[in-house]
């Protein structure tokens, strides 16, 4: 798919050839700097996109059935019962004005035909699975009267109340502080082992990737430029920016020394190249193909691939 915006001086690309798939059970990170394009992508799949983007598509499909041509009726339909979404601000998933029992409840009230009784049972049942204390108590407060790591809970049990296929976590624990992002990481990895759901798990944080996902779309400037399996890609990187990522994570081995950053910043979209490779400028190892062409996305061994010039036109620079 292709995301575009249309702005004041032009039209201007911010996802290009975004293609991938995520099968039962497994969960998919997409990870990469600001601007490079993690939001947009699951805004793309849930079709919560902002008004003024321009999506394009071949093929958008949900367990083989296509998404093209539905209407907001039917997405209102998939948003929460088959795909659901937890926010990196849990206020923002959260009305202040109604309590947080009535929030959860109100998923199993729109998507299911239960008695008032079984609603409130199995709300209960939910909010004691993501680990809220005194459940029967808390139904009655408001968002407000919680913590940043309980709301976060409560977010998330919005998010699973109605069994969903899918979640979208678009980096649910970036905005709690570092003990709460510990707990809700945990709670996250033991849905995963319980749920039968698929996840897309955004993040800019490796140590959360490494932690929770099986595969990982690495992203630049609004393409996909590594992917594979977590444990591959962290052990044999082959996109100088992936490398460069994970040579950034701050490491204990590496304490004392400064830390690798990568120099220069993600292009804004109106600041991008396009028909060459979006990290040119940036890449310790560019050479001329990196501003004439695109590469290609290449095949290293099962499900990694990656987008660089250095493994089609560069051979023999690949160490
Ligand atoms: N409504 C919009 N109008 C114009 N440009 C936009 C709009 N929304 C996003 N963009 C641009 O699209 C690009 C990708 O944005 P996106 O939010 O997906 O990045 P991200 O990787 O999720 O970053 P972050 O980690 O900061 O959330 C950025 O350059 C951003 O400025």
């Amino acid at each position: 798919m292709n995301v575009s915006f249309e702005l004041v001086n032009g039209n201007y690309k911010a996802l290009e050839n975004i293609t991938f798939s995520v099968y039962p059970n497994e969960v998919v990170g997409i990870v990469g700097e600001s601007g490079c394009g993690k939001s947009l992508t699951s805004q793309a799949i849930l079709s919560v996109l902002p008004k003024n983007a321009i999506l394009e598509y071949e093929k958008m499909e949900y367990k083989q059935v296509s998404l093209r041509g539905l209407r907001d009726k039917d997405w209102r339909e998939i948003r929460g019962k088959d795909i659901s979404m937890i926010f990196q601000e849990p206020m923002s998933a959260l009305n202040p004005l109604i309590t947080v029992g009535k929030q959860i409840a109100e998923v199993l009230k729109v998507h299911t035909s239960h008695s008032k009784d079984e609603i409130k049972k199995q709300t209960i049942e939910m909010m004691k699975k993501v680990g809220l204390p005194r459940a029967e108590e808390l139904y009655k407060t408001y968002p407000h009267q919680l913590s940043g790591g309980m709301q976060q809970r409560v977010a998330i049990a919005i998010a699973l109340i109605a069994d969903p296929d899918l979640i979208i976590a678009d980096e649910p624990t970036t905005a709690l502080d570092v003990t709460i992002q510990a707990q809700i990481l945990a709670l996250l990895k033991k849905i995963k082992s319980e749920q039968k759901s698929s996840m897309i798990f955004i993040s800019h944080d490796w140590g959360v990737i490494r932690n929770i996902c099986d595969r990982v779309l690495v992203m630049y400037a609004g393409h996909i430029v590594e992917e594979g399996a977590v444990s591959e890609i962290l052990k044999n990187p082959k996109h100088p920016y992936t490398k460069s990522l994970i040579q950034s994570i701050p490491d204990h081995r590496k304490r004392g020394m400064e830390l690798f950053t990568i120099p220069g910043k993600v292009p804004s979209l109106q600041d991008r190249k396009i028909g060459v490779c979006p990290f040119a400028d940036r890449c310790f190892h560019r050479f001329d193909a990196c501003h004439i062409e695109m590469p290609m996305t290449k095949e290293i061994e099962g499900t990694h691939t990656v987008k660089c010039h250095l493994y089609t036109k560069g051979a023999g620079l690949t160490s």
